[in-house]
Order: structure tokens, then sequence, then C-alpha cells
């Protein structure tokens, strides 16, 4: 028996080759701005990217509604996660020279409605053999971590790290980034409902009814008792 656990979530093809087409042809349609304007006071000296921001942007708004499914549809985020709300994604774009030194995310965020930040995702949409850097570098608790994912994969991190994309040297560095607001606010309360979703996945195909219909009871009253609606 294996349980995932952890607050740092690498989802392999959270979108498949089709959907990844398909955003990076809405991406050909749009224009990019500044990243600084979305970003605060303090992020914004160190942000150096371009940005394509969901609202009032019809194409960005077709990427939002292909990311928003797959995390809505992805069994791993929903266990471990448990989002309540997702932020209309950014696109953004690191050409060479470009980067998005060390910084903190805002905790809370949005312009038609607001979210606190509890998570972060960044899903990757270049090959990456085709650009140089460009490493999303997280201050975790376990040490400096380095995430450069395959084309359509994607990281999920606490916002509460500090963190930086390592300047881009050469190519072209394309992601979606998003943000949740969590059902259950603190991570290690959601390690606990995701580790117990995990034993009850791996009770489910065995003959231990009794154990499967308690330990369900478990985790429902204790999502009862922690999550914030
Ligand atoms: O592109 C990334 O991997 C993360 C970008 C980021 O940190 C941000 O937009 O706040
Ligand atoms: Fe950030």
């Amino acid at each position: 028996m294996i349980i995932e656990t952890g607050n740092y979530l690498e989802l392999t093809q959270l979108i498949n080759p089709s959907e990844l087409s398909s955003i990076l042809n809405l991406i050909e349609q749009s224009n990019f701005k500044d990243g600084k304007s979305t970003a605060s006071e303090n992020a914004a000296n160190v942000k150096n990217n371009l940005q394509i921001n969901s609202e009032n942007n019809f194409h960005a708004q077709q990427i939002g509604q292909i990311v928003h499914q797959a995390i809505s549809k992805n069994r791993r985020i929903q266990s471990a996660i448990l989002p309540k709300v997702i932020l209309p994604p950014l696109v953004s774009q690191y050409e060479s020279g470009m980067h998005y030194g060390l910084h903190v995310d805002s905790p809370l965020m949005g312009n038609q409605f607001t979210i606190r930040t509890d998570v972060g995702m960044t899903l990757f949409l270049s090959d990456p053999s085709s650009y140089e850097g460009g490493e999303l570098e997280i201050m975790t608790e376990f040490g400096l971590q380095r995430f450069k994912l395959s084309a359509g994969s994607a990281v999920i991190y606490p916002t509460t790290r500090l963190h930086q994309v390592l300047p881009v040297t050469q190519g072209k560095r394309l992601a979606v980034v998003t943000w949740m607001q969590c059902a259950i606010r603190e991570a290690n309360k959601r390690e606990i409902i995701d580790q117990i979703n995990q034993v009850l996945n791996e009770l489910s195909v065995t003959d231990h009814k009794e154990s499967h219909l308690m330990l369900q009871q478990i985790y429902s009253n204790l999502i009862r008792m922690w999550a914030e609606i």
C-alpha cells in the first residue's frame, strides 16, 4: 500500500495532449501584457514577465474553463486539496531574460470576488527541453525544491511559502497559474483527510465492509468538523 502524502502535489498530465493544444491555440489568438499589472506592490518590483488576464478576455476565459474542468475531475486534487473556489487563471510567458524574483503571493486575491489563497498552482505548457532555466523554485520546509515539469503537468503548493521563477536564458516558458481556496484551510488537516481517503479507496476493493463503513464515517465527520463553507 502506497499512501501519497505531503502538501506539494505533482500532477503528471493534469491536462491531456488535446486540451494542451487547445490551450496553445487560444494563446496564439491572445495578446500578452506586462505581468506587473496583476502583482501586489512588493511582487511587482521583482516581476518581469508577460501575461494574459482572464478577465475581459474571451480566449483566456476559454482557457480558464479547460483548466477548471481538469482540476474538478482530478481525483488527487479533489482528495488532497478540496478546492472550494478556483480563481480564473493567468497565462504567463517568460521570454529570454525574464524571471519572477523571490516573492510571496497575496493572501487575498480576485477582482469579481475575493478568495483566500491557500494553494497556488503552476500548469506547465512548454516542453522543458524547449527553454533553458525557468524553474519554479519553492522554499519548502524541506529546503529548496525546483519544478520544471513536462507540458501538461502541474504542481500545487502551499501559498505560505516564498517562491520564484528562475530566469529564462533561452527559449520561451509558457504556463498557466492559478490559486485556490480550500474547504479546509490548514494544510496538516487536509493531509489527514487525504490519507484517510486513500485508505478508504484501498479498503473499497477488499472484503472489509464494516471497517470501510466505519472509516467513511470518521472521514465524513472530520470534514464536517473542519470544513469552512
Ligand atoms: O509561473 C510560475 O511557476 C509561478 C508564478 C508565480 O509565482 C506567480 O504568478 O505568483
Ligand atoms: Fe507567486
